[in-house]
């Protein structure tokens, strides 16, 4: 089996991830298979820089090759909050059902037509002596009034996407890898990682 690195804590991050790469062979490693000590400050101002810190902290650690993903959503009533600081948007517990809360509740009243968002979604890949390449994908929304829907992690269950007619957490893994911000970029990363590999 081939093992794909990705430099995340993040379980659901993981198993997107796995939908598409599980499937061509690959085995997907995280932190905590590898090096769960190391806890990387996201001080970056962009969702690219972010990613670039924590591919190249473990790539650094390990002296190999690592992905890292950081991501998060955009909401146009909110001039583009939480953005890069989606995970922590409620505080340093990092909580999903408290971050969406907050959202709900700055969205309060706010009409459909006005609650557009995108979910942004950059991939860092960092490789021992080489330049690290960054990819970027984003998803089209609308931030919804309640939750719906199990699958998927984060602000899948507030998030609907008209294309499908669906909340993101109404998808499978593998149904919201062909439509989400971290399937196109990782659809870029693959015309690179197909040459590495
Ligand atoms: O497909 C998604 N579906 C729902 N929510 C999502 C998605 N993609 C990102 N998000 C949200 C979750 C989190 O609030 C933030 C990512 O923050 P971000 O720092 O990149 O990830 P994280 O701290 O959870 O894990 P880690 O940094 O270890 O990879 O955006
Ligand atoms: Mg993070």
């Amino acid at each position: 089996m081939k093992d794909i690195l990705i430099a995340t804590k993040n379980k659901g991050k993981a198993k997107d991830f796995e939908s598409i790469f599980g499937p061509l062979g690959y085995t997907v490693k995280t932190l905590d298979d590898v090096a769960s000590h190391l806890d990387v400050e996201e001080t970056g101002s962009t969702f690219e820089a972010n990613a670039i810190l924590k591919a190249e902290a473990l790539a650094n650690e390990l002296n190999t090759i690592v992905i890292a993903d950081d991501s998060g959503l955009e909401v146009d009533a909110l001039n583009g909050e939480p953005g890069i600081y989606s995970a922590r948007y409620a505080g340093e517990a990092k909580s999903d059902d408290a971050n969406m809360d907050k959202l709900l509740a700055n969205l309060d009243g706010v009409p459909a037509e006005e609650r557009t968002a995108r979910f942004v979604c950059a991939i860092a890949l960092a490789q021992p002596g080489k330049e690290t390449v960054t990819y970027r994908g984003t998803c089209e929304g609308v931030i919804a009034n309640e939750r719906r829907g199990e699958f998927g992690f984060g602000y899948d269950p507030i998030f609907f996407v008209p294309a499908q007619n669906k909340m993101m957490a109404e998808l499978t893994p593998e149904q919201k890898s062909a439509i989400s911000h971290r399937g196109a970029a990782i659809q870029k990363l693959r015309a690179d990682w197909d040459g590495l590999n």
